[in-house]
């Protein structure tokens, strides 16, 4: 007997169908941010601005398309599954400058090449920061009517570029605002500028696009670094503005206060929208966005969307950017450990815990999590890589180290 072959057998016990769990894991698409291969730079800008940081100085960041599409590769070859790539508007790829209201489809077909050659979807977001029309983290709220019409075109150029992600690939394309407007100090007017941001997304989505496409979400934050007092993108202006108007409400699981926890928000939004969209970080102590570890929120996380048989209405994308370590291993352990939770949460008997808590049998229900815990979890992944012909164990992290030491190290 193998010891995946016992390890089915103990969650069979459990009442628990592996081979489902394993087929169902397959045809989910985890949204791989870009932004980790280069700390959030892109290629048309410096320096990061808006309110986060990338903090460290590991060697061996990409600094052009060329670099960033070989690292990219080169995660894909350690991540089970076939998944799709988040895009931010400032990687697009230009022989000369183009100002970012001005962008086009064409400045990312290279992108979309890259995509069908490696059976990735799309997903996109304007880039309102690290620019100097937002240097005073002021964009979609500015009291400046130039500064708003240029975030204003920006975002609708990036709705016509991930519609066209969408259609070409034929997966539907995310595109995502996030803007980082908001003040250091107390403001001495907080409605003014969310009416101003308001009537900016008005116009920005005024232009219906086919929803085989493209999908529209808004993300809230609490707080960004410089901007601590008011932030105008707050999670009940968008949480009100994606209800009303028909948008995905995103989440990003660092955007809240530390004892907020998103896992607890998803069957709540689920009952109102017919879809969410995430952006799984990890905060410490703030919106530090470290690296994604397979932990208790995460696996929460999980559990919520697989209860909520809403494999299909969430859009799960990660959000974080790690300076102080291989790059290429923080995507592999974010994507990965990603994909266990959801393994994890497809290997719970749902029905009988959610039996237990109905008929009050808190005792039982306690008793049977915690036993759960201690499943042989680990063979059936190690299967699932196995089936997905991805190296298990450390085996990937070898490949990452042969990497360095050929490419990354020669930067
Ligand atoms: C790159 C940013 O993290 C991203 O656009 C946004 O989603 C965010 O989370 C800002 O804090
Ligand atoms: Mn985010």
């Amino acid at each position: 007997m193998s010891r995946f072959s016992d390890a089915k057998e103990v969650y069979q016990e459990m009442g628990v169908n592996v081979d489902a769990a394993l087929e169902k894991l397959s045809k989910v698409k985890i949204s791989m941010h870009c932004w980790q291969g280069d700390d959030v730079i892109g290629f048309d800008s410096q320096e990061l601005t808006g309110g986060i940081a990338a903090t460290g100085n590991y060697p061996g960041k990409a600094t052009n398309p060329e670099e960033l599409m070989a690292d990219i590769d080169k995660a894909l070859s350690l991540i089970p599954g076939k998944h799709k790539l988040n895009l931010h508007a400032s990687y697009a790829i230009t022989a000369e400058k183009v100002e970012r209201d001005k962008l086009e489809p064409k400045h990312f077909h290279a992108w979309v090449d890259f995509a069908k050659e490696r059976g990735l979807g799309l997903d996109f977001n304007p880039t309102l920061f690290s620019h100097a029309k937002a240097a005073d983290n002021l964009t979609l709220s500015s009291p400046d009517d130039s500064i708003r019409r240029f975030w204003i075109d920006h975002c609708k150029k990036t709705r016509k570029i991930a519609a066209y992600f969408g259609k070409e690939l034929g997966c539907t394309a995310l595109n995502n605002v996030w803007i980082p407007d908001g003040y250091k100090d107390i403001p001495g007017d907080r409605l003014g500028p969310r009416k101003r941001l308001k009537a900016a997304l008005d116009e920005i989505f005024q232009e219906k696009y086919d929803k085989k496409y493209l999908a529209d979400s808004v993300e809230s934050k609490v707080f960004g670094l410089g901007v601590e007092s008011y932030t105008v993108g707050s999670h009940e202006f968008y949480m009100n503005y994606a209800a009303k108007n028909n948008l995905l409400c995103l989440l990003d699981t660092g955007h809240f206060h530390p004892t907020e926890m998103v896992s607890d928000k998803i069957s709540a939004m689920l009952l109102f929208a017919d879809q969410l969209a995430l952006h799984i970080s990890r905060p410490v102590r703030w919106d530090s966005d470290h690296v994604v570890l397979f932990d208790e929120e995460l696996k929460e996380i999980a559990k919520e969307i697989v209860r909520c048989d809403a494999l299909d209405r969430v859009f799960i994308g990660l959000d974080f950017f790690d300076a102080s370590i291989n790059r290429i291993s923080a995507w592999v352990v974010g994507m990965r450990n990603m994909e266990k939770a959801l393994l994890y949460a497809l290997l719970m008997p749902h029905q009988a815990l959610k039996k237990m808590q109905d008929e009050k049998n808190f005792t039982q229900l306690m008793a049977m999590m915690e036993e759960l815990k201690t499943l042989p979890f680990g063979d059936i992944w190690n299967q699932y890589c196995e089936q997905q012909e991805v190296p298990q164990g450390m085996a990937w992290f070898t490949e990452v180290q042969k990497y360095e030491a050929h490419v990354l190290s020669k930067r």
